[in-house]
C-alpha cells in the first residue's frame, strides 16, 4: 500500500479507536476476564475494513453484503455520503440509513449485547448495491482480545433481569459465528 494511504488509514484507525475505547472500552473492561498472561488495562483490539461496492446494473439480483449482525462490541461506519446500508426494523422491514454529512453510523455488535445482558441489541443489517455509483465505505470494529473472556456486566443482573448469556472468549465467539452465523447469540443463551 502506498505510504500516504497507509498513513491516512493508520490515523483513521487511531481516531476511531480513541473514540470507541473512551465511550465503550471502560464499560466493557469492567466485565472482561483478561487472559492470565496479560494485565494491561485496555482489553480491546480493533480492525479497520474498507468495503467497495461496484456499480450494478441489476440491483434486484445482487446484494452488496448479506444480512448479518456484527461480531464486534461496537462498529463505526463511514458511508462516504452514499447510502447503502439498511437495518432490519421491528422484525418486519428494511430501513435505509441515510448518510448525514460528517457523521458516523454507530452499530451495536453481538458482544455488546452479551456484555449488556441484552439491554443493547445488536442490529441485523445489510448493504445494497447501486446502479449509478460505485460506493466505498469504511468500517471500524472494536472487539475484545481473542483470548479474553467476555461476560455480562454483573450490575445489569437482578431477579427481574437474569443472566441471558454464557461467557465466551473473543476467539470462541468468532468461531461460533463461522459455524452457526446469525444463530451464534442464541447458541450461547443460558
Ligand atoms: O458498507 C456498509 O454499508 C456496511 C458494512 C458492514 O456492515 C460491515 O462491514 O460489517
Ligand atoms: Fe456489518
Amino acid at each position: 500500500m502506498p505510504p500516504r494511504v497507509d498513513g491516512v488509514l493508520f490515523r483513521a484507525t487511531i481516531g476511531c479507536r480513541g473514540l470507541t475505547v473512551e465511550k465503550v472500552g471502560q464499560f466493557y473492561s469492567s466485565t472482561v476476564v483478561p487472559a492470565s498472561d496479560k494485565n494491561e488495562s485496555d482489553q480491546t483490539q480493533c480492525v479497520l475494513q474498507l468495503n467497495s461496492y461496484s456499480v450494478c446494473p441489476d440491483t434486484d439480483r445482487a446484494m452488496g453484503l448479506a444480512p448479518h449482525t456484527d461480531t464486534s462490541l461496537v462498529t463505526l461506519l463511514n458511508q462516504c455520503n452514499i447510502n447503502g446500508i439498511q437495518v432490519y426494523q421491528d422484525g418486519a422491514r428494511w430501513v435505509v440509513v441515510e448518510p448525514v454529512e460528517g457523521a458516523l453510523v454507530v452499530i451495536v455488535g453481538d458482544l455488546m449485547q452479551i456484555v449488556s445482558n441484552g439491554r443493547f441489541k445488536s442490529v441485523l443489517h445489510r448493504s445494497v448495491v447501486n446502479n449509478t455509483c460505485h460506493r466505498v465505505s469504511t468500517t471500524f470494529f472494536l472487539g475484545p482480545w481473542s483470548d479474553a473472556e467476555v461476560s455480562l456486566l454483573r450490575k445489569l443482573v437482578d431477579s427481574a433481569h437474569p443472566p441471558l448469556y454464557q461467557p465466551v472468549t473473543g476467539e470462541g465467539y468468532v468461531q461460533l459465528k463461522y459455524t452457526v452465523f446469525n444463530k451464534a447469540l442464541e447458541s450461547i443463551c443460558v
